[in-house]
Parts: structure tokens; sequence; C-alpha cells
């Protein structure tokens, strides 16, 4: 459901593991190009889509007897499109999220909004995160990921849904974790970005990285986060994924404003495409505020795009603080 970079490039997956996968697009005429040319042109363009996957623009065509219905629109429109497709759900379909985001009206992570809008119970509700940017995965360039539900059967069901020749997933029953980490490391990315936009290299890119880690580690942890989930590949494997890849959307967009684009520049130069994190700084720091959690570089990144700050700001605003000892996994 959802027929962006990551939804496209999921369906793909799909096919090549051996499903029978339909595609929901809004708008009619992208169903039609995948169906006739076999190619995303908006989000994947140049990357040949399988002969066998269907789209369609109907969503209660789309959601016919689904046993597994994928989300794979933007963190803050999934509770929209949930109401959309709420009463062509089958009853006993597991919803697997790819979000990565909080939602900004009420906190909630992903499964939570699922949760809430379907009255899905936990073991129909599973969240897929990893270090998996959209196009190598579409070219087939060797990938794992994380899937995670309370219910570890379900897990695997999806886990063996998921099992393609270049793609690997992994079960967790962290779903906090495996959230929290996928939510955070937008943020952190966009922080990465800022840097590198501002022209400092390796070392503080290095330090951001291991920073970012140590703040999602305090905030899931808080959350009630297993803090090995965050040390895996939704974790940590997430995170210097888009950190370092300039085919991040979170990563372009604050390298742009480090180079000293306005937040409405850099949204205008995004192509459509989503970058969480910047929505998702202001809910991850709500959800911080509201854990009692130090996130230190949340807070410099949701000041440079939501307060004002200039970006060359945030330097002394990090490097200024009290020193303290390294720990890991602790409140604050
Ligand atoms: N692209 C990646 O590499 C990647 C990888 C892993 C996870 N994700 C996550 O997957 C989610 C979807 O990302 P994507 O890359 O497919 O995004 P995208 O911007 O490429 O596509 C979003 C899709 O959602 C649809 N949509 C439905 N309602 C919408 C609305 N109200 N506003 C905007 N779009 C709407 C769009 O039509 C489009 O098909 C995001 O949370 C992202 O963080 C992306
Ligand atoms: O392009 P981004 O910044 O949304 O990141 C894509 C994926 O989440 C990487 O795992």
């Amino acid at each position: 459901m959802g027929s962006g970079s990551w939804g496209t490039a999921v369906a793909k997956i799909l096919v090549d593991a051996g499903n029978e996968v339909t595609m929901w697009a809004r708008r009619p005429e992208l169903a039609e190009q995948i169906n006739t040319l076999h190619e995303n042109q908006d989000y994947l363009p140049g990357i040949t889509l399988p002969a066998g996957l269907t789209a369609v623009s109907s969503v209660a065509e789309a959601l016919d007897g689904k046993e597994l219905v994928v989300c794979a629109v933007p963190s803050q429109s999934l509770r929209a499109n949930l109401d959309g497709w709420r009463d062509h759900l089958p009853a006993d379909a597991v919803l697997l999220s790819l979000a990565k985001g909080v939602e900004i009206s009420s906190g909630e992570r992903m499964s939570q909004v699922i949760k809430e809008v379907t009255g899905f119970g936990d073991s129909q509700v599973a969240v897929l995160s990893g270090p998996n940017l959209a196009r190598e995965i579409a070219m087939e360039q060797p990938a794992a990921t994380v899937i995670a539900c309370t219910d570890e059967a379900v897990a695997q069901r999806v886990q063996e849904a998921f099992a393609a020749p270049y793609f690997r997933p992994y079960t967790n029953t962290d779903v906090v974790g495996t959230e929290i980490g996928g939510a955070a490391k937008n943020v952190i990315a966009l922080a990465c970005g800022m840097a590198s936009g501002m022209g400092f290299g390796e070392n503080t890119l290095a330090t951001l990285i291991t920073r970012g880690l140590a703040e999602t580690i305090r905030l899931g942890v808080a959350l009630g986060a297993d803090i090995t989930t965050l040390a895996g590949l939704a974790g940590v494997g997430d995170l210097v994924a888009t950190c370092s890849s300039p085919l991040s959307r979170n990563r372009t967009f604050g390298a742009r404003m480090g180079e000293g684009a306005s937040l409405e520049e850099a949204q205008a130069a995004t192509n459509g495409q989503v970058a969480e994190g910047v929505k998702s700084c202001r809910s991850v720091r709500a959800l911080a505020q509201q854990h009692e959690v130090e996130m230190p570089l949340t807070e410099a990144v949701y000041q440079v795009c939501h307060e004002g700050l200039p970006v060359q700001d945030m330097v002394g605003m990090l490097l200024g603080r009290t020193t303290k000892p390294e720990v890991y996994g602790a409140a604050r």
C-alpha cells in the first residue's frame, strides 16, 4: 500500500521471494505505468520491475483476500491512509509497517497507530526496519533487515515471505527498539548531512553517528526497548547506512541546509520524496522530553529545522555543553 521508492522496492523483493503481490498506487497513471512499462519512473527510474508484479489504484482491489498488507506510506500520513483502508482489510491479515517515524499529533510509533486505527492486536502487527536504501535493494545489492513482531511465530511467517536471494530478513520480538532505531536515525542523518554540508569530515561524522546512537539508546531504553536491538541492523546498521549514503534523502536534506539552504529551499529540492526526520525531529524530541531523556543532537536538528537556529550555531550548542563521562544505556 504505497508505490513510492521503498514500497516499490519491497514489492519487488516480495515477488522475487516467490509471493503473489499487488501494489496499490494512489494515481491510476502510475499503476498503469508499472503494469505496462514495468518501471516506476517517478521513484525508481531505470529499475526493471518483475513482470509478475501487478499494480492497482483501487484500495478494495488491492486488499481483497490478502494475507500480508505492507504499509508503505510516510509516517505522518499513515493514520489518514489507514482510515481509508480499514473497511477493506481482511480480518485475519497481518499488517507490516515500513515507515520510519513517530506521529507528531500523538507521539505514537507506527505499530501503535496501526493498532489504534484498525483495532488489530499485537500478533497482527509487525514492522520492518534496517539498513535498506531503496535504490540499492532494487538493484539487488545484498542487504539484511529486521522484521519485528511481539509474536515470534508471526515474525517468522513474515520473514519467510521476505527471504529473497539478495535480501536477508532477521526476526526480533522487540517492536519498540526496531521502530525507535528507524525513527531516530533519520534525525541523526539530518545532523550528519548538515555537518557534511558545512564541510566537516569523517571525524565529525563518526562522532555524530556514535553519539547519535547513544541518545537513540537512551530514548529506546526509556520506552522499553532492548539495547541489543539498537546494536543491531535496525539501530547501528541503519544509522551507518543512512548517515553515510548520498542516496539518503535525510542526509541529503541536511547537507542542503548545511550548505546554507533554508528549510523551504531544501524541501523544494526533495522531488516530492519524504525526508522523515524533518518532521520526526519534533515528535522524537517531544517523546524525549516526556520521558526526561537528553537528546542533544535531536534538539539541535529540531532547533535548526523549526526554530530558526543558524546551522553554524549547532557546533557551539553541542560542544559548549558540560563535559561528561561516555555512558551508553543510562537514561541521561
Ligand atoms: N526509500 C527508502 O530507501 C526507505 C527505506 C526504508 C524505509 N523507508 C521508509 O518508508 C516510508 C515510505 O518511504 P518511501 O521512500 O517509499 O517514500 P516516498 O516519498 O518515496 O513515497 C511515499 C508513497 O506514499 C504515498 N502516499 C500516500 N499518502 C501520502 C501522503 N499523504 N503524503 C505523501 N505520500 C503519500 C505516495 O503516493 C508514495 O507512493 C518512510 O517512512 C521511509 O522512511 C524508506
Ligand atoms: O532515504 P532516507 O534518508 O529516507 O533513508 C532510507 C532508509 O531508511 C535507509 O535505511
